[in-house]
């Protein structure tokens, strides 16, 4: 099980300061959604120039023109690069085609899609790399999470990797672990936290230690 650190309320320098605190205890680094609309690829290149040992993920969440936007944010140094589960088929298939010419991953968010069993099916059937279930800001706010989209899509899901975000923190984090997703996303969780290292050394341990069975 890996640990991605989301960055979406951040500027570069800050970015890179913040990564410095828990490189040791992650696994992916997020470039947000929020932090490409205000700097740009360039931040990727950035975080990927600085940490080059860590798995750069750029949060595109493409909509259209998917083939071309995975060229870009590979060459900007994006080791994974996502797009939104209710995308045409046409540009999943072409951001997959793309991911693979450029030896990069795709990560589909399932925010928003209704039927979470019968996309997750089709999106795995199209050779995406992960398959995420995803609880944005704006449902957060109303008291949301994704814990049983997880077990839904965990159902179905044969091939890709599957993965969680939304407002994980420390205290929610054992009931996701106990799901096994192959990738668990988390923001505010560590970065609002005063100590950002303990908070993602903390993630790490119980992420790492075997499940109950039964
Ligand atoms: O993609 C995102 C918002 O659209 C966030 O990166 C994701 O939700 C993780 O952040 P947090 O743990 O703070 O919710």
């Amino acid at each position: 099980m890996e640990l991605q650190l989301a960055l979406d309320l951040v500027n570069i320098p800050e970015a890179i300061e913040l990564v410095k605190e828990v490189e040791d205890h992650i696994d992916i680094v997020e470039i947000g959604t929020p932090v490409v609309i205000n700097e740009g690829l360039r931040a990727v290149k950035e975080v990927k120039a600085a940490f080059p040992n860590l798995k750069v993920l750029a949060d595109l969440k493409i909509m259209d023109a998917a083939g071309y936007e995975v060229m870009k944010a590979s060459e900007a140094g994006a080791d994974i690069v996502t797009i939104l589960a209710v995308a045409e088929d046409e540009s999943i298939k072409g951001a997959v085609a793309e991911a693979r010419k450029q030896g990069k991953k795709i990560l589909v968010d399932m925010i928003a899609v209704k039927d979470l069993a019968g996309r997750a099916q089709e999106l795995d059937e199209m050779g995406v790399d992960y398959i995420c279930v995803h609880t944005g800001y704006d449902l957060q706010a109303v008291g949301k999470n994704s814990f049983e989209d997880l077990q839904t899509i965990k159902s179905v899901v044969k091939n890709a990797k599957t993965a969680i975000a939304g407002g994980i923190k420390l205290d929610t984090l054992a009931e996701v672990v106990a799901a096994q997703p192959d990738l668990v996303i988390v923001g505010g969780g560590i970065t609002s936290q005063a100590d950002k290292k303990a908070a993602a050394v903390a993630m790490q341990q119980m992420m790492k230690q075997p499940v109950a069975q039964g």
